[in-house]
């Protein structure tokens, strides 16, 4: 797995802003090269923050929104349209102002839909749909995402797998049912790690004091189950986008040239 790299912005305004361009870049790149592109979203602050600093980057329009298939590494189980769930959310930060091909945002299962209200069930249909989008050169049952976004937990805990909870114990299946979430709601549908370490890029997202702790502990060392983050790696390069507040217990050793 690729060791993790930092950068560092100065408040969470500007990572939220920097997160953008990035995103930007490589949407526009990994189209020009395939003619198609494959993001994870994230829920929570920082993820939706993202979303709406790229909806007012003044490059936005470079993506060929029609050619970017979206995918959600978790979500809150609750019925179609409730404003907590992350696709209602996501919708309101940028995705209802921009031309996407509705085919192509694949929202995980709302506990009003064909799954009724059984998380596992859910779950299992949305890990079919994924397999059935891996295509050639798909990983381990999931499209080659190009880049899989994070926001992480002042616990740890990344997409819906929390610290010693099962999900995040999980080796074989890529999404799971999530019961008794410390984080409201208690039952979530989430990506597992086997998942998340098939993406090309893995992008964590950490603002905020309440993040410090959480960022010093994953980039320590250690383990996944007690320490989720730790264990969101990407294949090709695992990225974590903070600002000074969250880097605040890092040594900067970590980030010898960041710009906090
Ligand atoms: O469904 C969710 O709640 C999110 O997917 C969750 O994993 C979130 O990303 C983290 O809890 C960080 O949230 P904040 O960015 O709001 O701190």
């Amino acid at each position: 797995m690729t060791a993790p790299q930092l950068v560092v912005q100065r408040d969470k305004e500007l990572m939220a802003q920097a997160a953008a361009a990035r995103l930007i870049t490589r949407i526009v790149d990994a189209q020009a090269t395939r003619g198609t592109a494959s993001v994870v979203l994230t829920g929570g602050r920082n993820g939706n923050g993202l979303l709406a600093a790229l909806g007012s980057a003044p490059a936005r329009d470079a993506i060929d929104w029609s050619r970017l298939d979206l995918w959600w590494g978790d979500e809150r189980f609750l019925p179609e349209g409730d404003p907590e769930r992350n696709v209602t959310q996501a919708r309101e930060a940028l995705l209802d102002r921009v031309p996407l091909d509705p085919a192509r945002v694949h929202a995980m299962p709302a506990s009003d839909g064909p799954h009724g209200d059984d998380a596992d069930a859910a779950a299992a249909a949305y890990a079919a749909e994924l397999a059935a989008a891996a295509g050639p050169d798909g990983h381990d049952g999931v499209p080659s995402f190009d880049v899989l976004m994070l926001g992480v937990g002042p616990d740890t805990h990344v997409a819906s797998l929390f610290p010693e909870l099962p999900a995040v114990r999980e080796t074989e299946r890529t999404v799971v049912g999530v019961h008794g979430a410390p984080k409201p709601p208690p039952t979530r549908i989430s990506l597992t790690l086997p998942a998340i370490r098939a993406a090309k890029e893995v992008w964590l997202l950490a603002a905020g004091e309440d993040k410090a702790k959480a960022a010093a502990l994953a980039l320590s060392g250690a383990g996944e189950v007690q320490v989720p983050a730790a264990g969101a790696r990407g294949r090709a390069r695992t990225l974590w986008l903070l600002d000074a507040a969250a880097a605040a217990e890092l040594p900067r050793s970590l980030y010898p040239h960041g710009t906090a």
